[in-house]
């Protein structure tokens, strides 16, 4: 079962009759078209996809002057197709990460009258960027007057080149409720795995923490995984791309919509078992499809350190390769008594005819598959793979593939490319072929 910690308290807000809460994310899909013409294509086309919000990102639009009746145009046109939908709409300024940069006093002008006729056009919410404009002194007011219109303000800061430490993307986040903000966000950019961690505990003390909602994610390919796990985040809503994505990281609008239903209800009638051959990202996808979904992980070699009280090399070096496998072939055994459970399997789990029959019992067999070029990328600098360790190329990793993969192909239930690297992607895929077999489904 998932673990209860997992589930932030409920929290809920209504916009124009749209009610966003950290117990059913809604999906925004931005607009991105530089002119009337491509903007209203992209409402078109937006509408069919069926978001529960739509973002217009204002800064996309090239227009001279900044004239308040050319926005009011977009508006109209975006409305118009949109046929329901609620809008957002953002300015977001190069300051943080936008297309255009602006005259503070228009992007308040323009943030205004937008309020203004907010509820003629279905505008639910008004992007604000209060941490940048924090020392500007009318913001107060400024956000006084867009809410008095009936628009929630959602205060919002963006971190293109890192990530915050915990403590201060809390503080932005409560630095913006504290100054008004209806529905505090933050976008970070991780370096590290670390990073995407940082990120998901922050959001879940601010949402823990703060009255407001609150809109959190990491960006990129490395904290994709955060925009679907909002589970665990309490993020209101998550971008999902449309026509274009507006920032990076955000996968399609389709796939956010799958893997937010799986991550909010999927069940599973079997545990998964990761096979491949090293490099090809067992562990990263193990832990990417458990944040999606709560299922467990469990690293078999993990199993066996903790079980033994020795590192895998001691039990090697004291009682041999055959000792380790007889060790390795309980822990599947012992593995198969869980449910719900991502296996990740050692390189050689499967060769013992054995063991796979016991997978076979709880586990569907998912394999990942790479060129020895791309695992050659991903491990060249690894320190801790002896058997590459004295001869780190190509040739060796072909060779060494060439000798296992046969029988890697042989007993998967399921083969998935993982030469792109997007680990949303592969989870998606996964999740997909277990719902084709049966073993997978979501309300
Ligand atoms: O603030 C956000 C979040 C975002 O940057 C993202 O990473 O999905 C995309 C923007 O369009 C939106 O205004
Ligand atoms: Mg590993």
């Amino acid at each position: 079962m998932r673990k209860r910690e997992d589930f932030v308290p409920m929290k809920t807000l209504e916009c124009r009759g749209i009610t966003l809460s950290d117990k059913q994310t809604k999906i925004c899909v931005p607009i991105t078209g530089t002119d009337l013409e491509e903007i209203k294509e992209q409402a078109e086309k937006i509408a069919n996809m069926n978001p529960d919000v739509v973002e217009w990102r204002a800064d996309f639009y090239d227009v001279k002057d900044n004239d308040e009746t050319e926005f009011e145009q977009c508006l109209k046109a975006i409305n118009d197709n949109l046929k329901k939908i609620p809008i957002i709409y953002t300015y977001r300024t190069s300051n943080e990460g936008g297309e255009k940069s602006i005259d503070v006093d228009d992007y308040c002008r323009l943030c205004k009258y937008v309020s203004e006729i907010s509820e003629k056009y279905n505008v639910a919410m008004i992007d604000v960027e209060l941490y940048e404009n924090k020392d500007q002194k009318n913001i107060g007011k400024l956000l006084l007057d867009i809410k008095s219109t009936g628009v929630k303000v959602i205060g919002s800061n963006h971190h293109f080149e890192g990530t915050p430490s915990e403590k201060d993307i809390f503080n932005v986040l409560k630095t913006m409720e504290e100054a008004g903000a209806d529905i505090c966000k933050i976008a970070v950019m991780p370096k590290e795995k670390v990073d995407v961690k940082t990120l998901i505990n922050a959001s879940k003390k601010a949402n823990k923490e703060l009255n407001a909602p609150i809109i959190t994610m990491s960006m990129g390919e490395l904290g994709a995984v955060t925009r679907i796990c909002t589970r665990m985040t309490g993020s209101v809503i998550t971008f999902g791309a449309g026509v274009n994505a507006s920032a990076p990281g955000q996968p399609p609008c389709e796939m956010v919509r799958f893997l937010l239903k799986a991550s909010e209800s999927g069940k599973i009638d079997c545990n998964v078992a990761l096979i491949g051959f090293m490099g090809t990202g067992k562990t990263t996808i193990s832990n990417a499809l458990s944040r999606i979904t709560g299922f467990k992980e469990v690293d078999v070699d993990q199993y066996i350190v903790e079980k033994e009280g020795m590192a895998i090399k001691d039990i090697f070096a004291e009682n041999g390769e055959q000792y380790f496998r007889n060790l390795e072939t309980q822990a599947l055994r012992d593995l198969q008594e869980e449910k719900e459970t991502i296996i990740s399997c050692g390189g050689g789990a499967v060769l013992r005819d054995e063991n796979v029959e016991i997978l076979n019992t709880g586990s569907v067999i998912v394999q990942l598959k790479a060129t020895p070029e791309t695992v050659f990328e991903r491990v060249k600098d690894h320190t801790h793979r002896p058997i590459l360790n004295n001869d780190m190329s190509v040739r060796h990793i072909t060779e060494l593939m060439n000798q296992r993969e046969p029988r890697y192909n042989s007993v998967a239930d399921i083969q998935v490319n993982v030469d792109k690297g997007d680990r949303v992607e592969t989870c998606y895929y996964i999740l997909k072929e277990l719902e084709k077999t049966g073993h997978f489904s979501v309300e």
